[in-house]
């Protein structure tokens, strides 16, 4: 019997962020390895045009939940959605759902966040910081608690090299950004962003740097973990491989990549690729919730969940992998075939940038307006590359993240306990998780159908076709253009062309004479 599903047995949990991506992914691991939990409290807010109930309703039927609806029929019942914004004092929170929240809850897991790389400082802020030092308070009145469990991640501290899994203070303290963001203007926070967040890549490392401060600040007499995910990526194992639903991280690009837009990323090939399946998050969360709250170390443990130290793959290795996977399993309707080139060069960069996104953007916005449609595609890159160009930070560097806290974790697992909460990255083979995991965009965020898989074989076949014409006939006009116009290229033309008929007609001959 499994320790730790045991633990989850009869309890209250809070989630927040239960909607997104590592969320949703946590409360089906809970509700399949613990069905006899008591409840599961989810913070939501109403989200384009859904209310709680529908977006609850939604995410239960999904496909993810098939198998926890066999568990555990009656999870409808499970589920308490509590309607609450974060950015908002109390959360928003009504006084009753407030009072059931504090009298009953056992543990809490704190996923949500902004995660935009761009988002103003104040929103990041009263994400990321006030609503951590907020939540903080509410558990400080929780007599039930036993663990609170915050998500961080393993970028809060990506201005450093080596990163171990200690909490690392900040240059400014986190109530003075708090209160002074209460009294000054929005045009002046943009102003000074950049001075506070000195050699941080984006607002959202920096404010997840000081929510990790603040944890450490009102932990009070609290049993609190942190744990710091690097990218997280498509499920592993469970409930099955592949899964992922937002374009978040390396989504985005993969399925650029297959499209046939980006052809070409600045990267560095032989950076760690420091990937961690969303699964393995979830199953490290778990056993720290356990720990955290049967063990009760005496301080704050952070516990990083990274690939890098323990089984290293680099950016070179998934980009072939990601193509290789492209070749047997296309995206339908692709703009050109996937082929994709990483360079650290910044010269060789802005090239591609011009040769083989922008110029054929600017081609097929051209041929849109002749046929009398609205040009788009011109659009559509900039979007690719200004998400590629944020995300370059984190593609052209290495880090060396400890993980004792992590492996010492494992050592204390039962068994049983490291079979059903597995988090030991070294027996992940990439090869084939990348597989997965380009399938798994293609089947679960694409929604594309596995029948459709000839045509676009047949379609990128087509695309090979033009691309050839296309480069013939350039190569032929431009040529035409210079034998015109130079004399030189003339006689090199001619002479092209008269050894080219000598070395036809020697095999020829010599040919003939064999026989
Ligand atoms: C030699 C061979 C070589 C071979 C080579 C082969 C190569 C082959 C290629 C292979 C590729 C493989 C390599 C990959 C490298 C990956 C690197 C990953 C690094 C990740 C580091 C992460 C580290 C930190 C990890 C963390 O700790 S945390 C998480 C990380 N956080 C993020 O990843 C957020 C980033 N993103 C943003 O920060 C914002 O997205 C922003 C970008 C500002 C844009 O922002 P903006 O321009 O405003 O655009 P949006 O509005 O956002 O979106 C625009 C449109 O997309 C829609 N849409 C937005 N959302 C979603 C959503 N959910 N679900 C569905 N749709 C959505 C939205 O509806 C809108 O559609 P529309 O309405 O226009 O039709
Ligand atoms: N994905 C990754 O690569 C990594 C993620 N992390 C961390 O993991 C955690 C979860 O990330 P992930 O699941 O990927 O992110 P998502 O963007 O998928 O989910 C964010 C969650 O936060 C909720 N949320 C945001 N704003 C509010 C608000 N004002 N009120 C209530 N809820 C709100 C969202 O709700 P709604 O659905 O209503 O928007 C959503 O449920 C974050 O703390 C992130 O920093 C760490 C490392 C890497």
């Amino acid at each position: 019997m499994s320790m730790i599903a045991a633990f989850y047995g009869g309890k209250s949990i809070l989630i927040t962020g239960a909607t997104g991506f590592l969320g949703k992914v946590l409360m089906e691991k809970l509700f399949r390895t613990s069905p006899d939990l008591k409840v599961i409290y989810i913070l939501v807010r109403p989200k384009a045009g859904q209310t709680l109930q529908q977006r609850v309703f939604q995410i239960l039927n999904s496909k993810l939940f098939e198998k926890v609806k066999e568990v555990c029929p009656n999870v409808h019942e499970k589920i308490r959605a509590i309607y609450a914004d974060l950015s908002q004092n109390d959360f928003a929170i009504s006084k009753e759902d407030m009072q059931e929240l504090l009298s009953c809850t056992n543990i809490i897991f704190h996923c949500a966040a902004t995660v935009r790389f761009d988002d103003t400082l104040r929103h990041a802020v009263q994400l990321n910081v006030t609503a951590t030092r907020q939540l903080l308070l509410m558990a400080s009145q929780m007599p039930k608690l036993e663990a609170f469990i915050h998500i961080s991640t393993a970028y809060s501290n990506c201005n450093l090299k080596h990163i171990d899994e200690v909490i690392y203070p900040c240059p400014v303290e986190p109530k003075k950004i708090i209160d002074s963001l209460e009294w000054l203007d929005d045009a002046i926070i943009e102003e000074i962003a950049p001075k506070l967040i000195r050699d941080w890549p984006n607002i959202y490392t920096y404010t997840k740097a000081l929510g990790e401060m603040v944890v450490q600040q009102e932990s009070r007499n609290l049993n609190i973990a942190i744990i710091r995910p690097s990218i997280v990526g498509a499920t592993w194992q469970e409930p099955f491989p592949g899964w992922v639903d937002n374009i978040n991280g390396p989504n985005g690009l993969i399925i650029a990549a297959g499209k046939g837009f980006l052809r070409a990323l600045k990267a560095t090939p032989k950076a760690v690729a420091d990937l961690i399946p969303v699964d393995t998050v979830v199953n490290l969360m778990l056993a720290v919730g356990w720990y955290t709250a049967v063990h009760r170390p005496k301080s704050t443990l952070v516990y990083h969940s990274t690939s890098g130290n323990l089984n290293p793959c680099n950016w070179h290795k998934m980009g072939v992998q990601v193509l290789a996977t492209f070749e047997k399993i296309p995206l339908e309707r692709a703009f050109r075939r996937p082929y994709a080139n990483f360079t650290s060069n910044n010269f060789t960069s802005q090239y591609w940038n011009a040769v083989s996104h922008r110029a054929p953007a600017i081609i097929y916005d051209c041929y849109l307006r002749l046929t009398g449609r609205k040009p788009r595609m011109t659009k559509v890159m900039n979007q690719i590359l200004r998400t590629a160009s944020m995300l370059e930070y984190f593609i052209n560097r290495s880090w060396e993240w400890s993980t004792y806290n992590t492996e010492m974790l494992m050592s204390e697992l039962s068994p049983e306990d490291q079979r059903v909460f597995n988090f030991d990255v070294r027996q992940l083979n990439w090869l084939e998780y990348i597989e997965n995991y380009v399938l798994g965009v293609k089947k679960y965020l694409l929604k594309e159908d596995m029948a459709g898989i000839p045509e676009a074989k047949q379609h990128l076949k087509r695309l090979r076709n033009i691309h050839y014409l296309f480069n013939t006939a350039l190569f032929l006009i431009v040529w035409r253009l210079l034998i015109a116009r130079s004399q030189m290229a003339r006689n090199v033309w001619f002479f092209i062309v008269s050894f080219c008929y000598k070395f036809l007609s020697y095999f020829r001959a010599s040919s003939t004479l064999k026989v």
